[in-house]
């Protein structure tokens, strides 16, 4: 997250860290007691190993009472989801087990309803993902507020330049914005999950690339139908 402060300890606590040996890669979050939601490129280059799925944290790397690192027991990618473009950027995480809800980790409901979110409705986001442009990694939970910006906006040739499908929206990235790390996180808008961080390669705190986000509710289908699908 650049130019935006640490989080409030624990007030997202629906935040998740995805992690390999020992290392954050992408953010996620819960959306059932054993499921994480995150973005699919964030698997590229984890050549088939398996994330571990960190609840509950603030910090990285402090002891504190309710984190705990969680087995995953199977990764599902949007099948639509490719090296190539930021399409179908979706990736469900099933845990190990179910997790131990607590005040520290608690489910995030996610939009249903498929309609895009005003243009200039001020959402949040928050992750671990890199705070400066000499690409620091913050130990604590950084958060920014962005407004939302419109798709015909982002979509001008001076931006993303008609990149921008019906299936994502954009946040305005004038200093402000996600970075990379930051992936796979929400963005929470009015206290549910509106977006998922995309994750492909991206300048970071540029105006002229607004930061893009996957929407959830045109997913809703398919999330419910992995999550009936899959023993649970
Ligand atoms: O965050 C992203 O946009 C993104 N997209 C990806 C695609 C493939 C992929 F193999 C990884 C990523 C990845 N994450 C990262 O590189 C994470 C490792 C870097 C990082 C940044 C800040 C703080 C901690 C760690």
């Amino acid at each position: 997250i650049l130019r935006g402060s640490v989080a409030r300890p624990h007030l997202k606590p629906y935040m998740a860290s995805l992690q390999l040996d020992g290392q954050h890669v992408c953010g996620g979050f819960l959306i059932a007691e054993q499921w994480v939601l995150s973005a699919a490129h964030c698997t590229e280059e984890t050549d088939g190993k398996l994330f571990q799925v960190l609840l509950g944290a603030h910090s990285l790397t402090e002891p504190e009472p309710h984190k705990r690192l969680y087995q995953v027991r199977a990764q599902f990618p949007h099948p639509g989801s490719n090296i190539h473009n930021n399409k179908d950027d979706l990736l469900l995480l099933q845990l190990e087990e179910k997790a131990e809800l607590n005040a520290d980790v608690r489910v995030l409901p996610f939009q249903r309803e498929d309609r895009d979110v005003a243009a200039d409705t001020v959402c949040e986001v928050a992750g671990w993902g890199t705070i400066d442009h000499s690409g620091t990694r913050p130990d604590k939970l950084h958060q920014v507020e962005r407004p939302v910006i419109s798709r015909d906006v982002c979509n001008h040739r001076t931006r993303h330049d008609g990149t921008i499908t019906q299936n994502m929206m954009c946040t305005d990235s004038r200093r402000k914005d996600t970075c990379k790390g930051d992936s796979g996180g929400p963005l929470v808008c009015d206290g549910v999950a509106e977006g998922v961080v995309t994750a492909g390669s991206r300048v970071c705190g540029n105006y002229k690339k607004p930061a893009i986000y996957t929407r959830i509710a045109p997913y809703a289908a398919w999330i419910d139908g992995v999550m009936a699908s899959a023993d649970g």
